[in-house]
């Protein structure tokens, strides 16, 4: 059998009394799109966080390939393989579309801007070819600010594969999206996750997109895992059933192709 690229054992954090996560277990598996979900305040964005080395944990363990990141800084846990969708909107919008795949690219190789030769130049070729695999070639040219939202968000992709990750994290890749476009950008993750053997960990308010793309998923309640499976599993589990109680989340399975729900 494969063995896992990431391993979280005993994982906590602690803001002053509060334990927002409180000693989680759980793999990854290469090839494999895992969905991190629970009611507001379970514990998501920081055990995200602690993944990715924003946040340190106060105990346990992430390994990524064997691979210790605890205690690492982020810049170097990206370096190892950990990808993060960028969120381009606020800071790149007046570069074009490639010149953002660009700029990641220069960044992984910690490159800035060298005397003879502009930005411009440099890894537009391999920028080019990102752009190709989430279908933005065509649009090379134009000004993020002039995309379309769902376009955007596939230029972020594109940026998060810049360090050829074997690992990309995305927090609410579908937030703020229309249910056609959550699915293709949905779409598009899971074929990525194929053709690279890459592994996603993924947040999401959608139970729409979770039950429809994710392979498996865990579940967080009060910072403790209480449920990890399959989207049968998972809406089968009376402990998912209660925590969601009362929170408008539907569990039934669709009968056909996932249908709007807000978050
Ligand atoms: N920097 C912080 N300082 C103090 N408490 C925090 C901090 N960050 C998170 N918390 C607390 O930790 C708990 C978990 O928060 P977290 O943001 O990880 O939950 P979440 O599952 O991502 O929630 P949401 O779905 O609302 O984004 C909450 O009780 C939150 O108030």
């Amino acid at each position: 059998m494969t063995a896992p690229l990431l391993q979280v054992t005993g994982l906590c954090k602690s803001f002053g009394g509060v334990r927002a996560v409180d000693g989680i277990h759980f793999d990854l598996y290469p090839g494999e799109l895992l969905a991190l979900i629970g009611p507001n305040g379970a514990g998501k964005s920081t055990t995200f966080n602690m993944v990715g080395g924003q946040l340190v944990a106060t105990a346990g363990s992430v390994k990524l390939a064997g691979h210790e990141l605890v205690g690492m800084k982020p810049r170097d846990i990206w370096r190892l393989g950990v990808g993060r969708t960028f969120q381009i909107a606020a800071t790149f919008s007046s570069l074009t579309v490639v010149e953002n795949v660009q700029m990641a690219l220069l960044s992984h190789q910690s490159r800035i801007y060298t005397f003879w030769r502009s930005a411009a130049s440099q890894y537009r070729s391999e920028a080019l070819e990102l752009l190709d695999q989430v279908g933005m070639r065509a649009q090379a040219n134009r000004p993020c600010s002039e995309l379309a939202y769902g376009d955007v968000k596939r230029v972020e992709l594109a940026m998060g594969l810049a360090n050829d990750p074997k690992l990309l994290l995305m927090d609410e890749p579908t937030a703020g999206m229309a249910p056609k476009e959550r699915n293709a950008l949905m779409a598009l993750t899971k074929q990525l996750v194929v053709n690279r053997n890459m592994a996603v960990l993924f947040t999401e308010h959608s139970m729409d997109v979770v039950f429809a793309y994710a392979d498996r998923m865990i579940v967080l309640a009060r910072g403790r895992l209480i449920a990890e499976g399959s989207a049968e599993q998972i809406r089968n589990d009376p402990k998912v059933q209660e925590v969601y109680f009362g929170s408008g989340k539907t569990f039934e399975k669709p009968s056909q192709a996932p249908q709007e729900e807000t978050a």
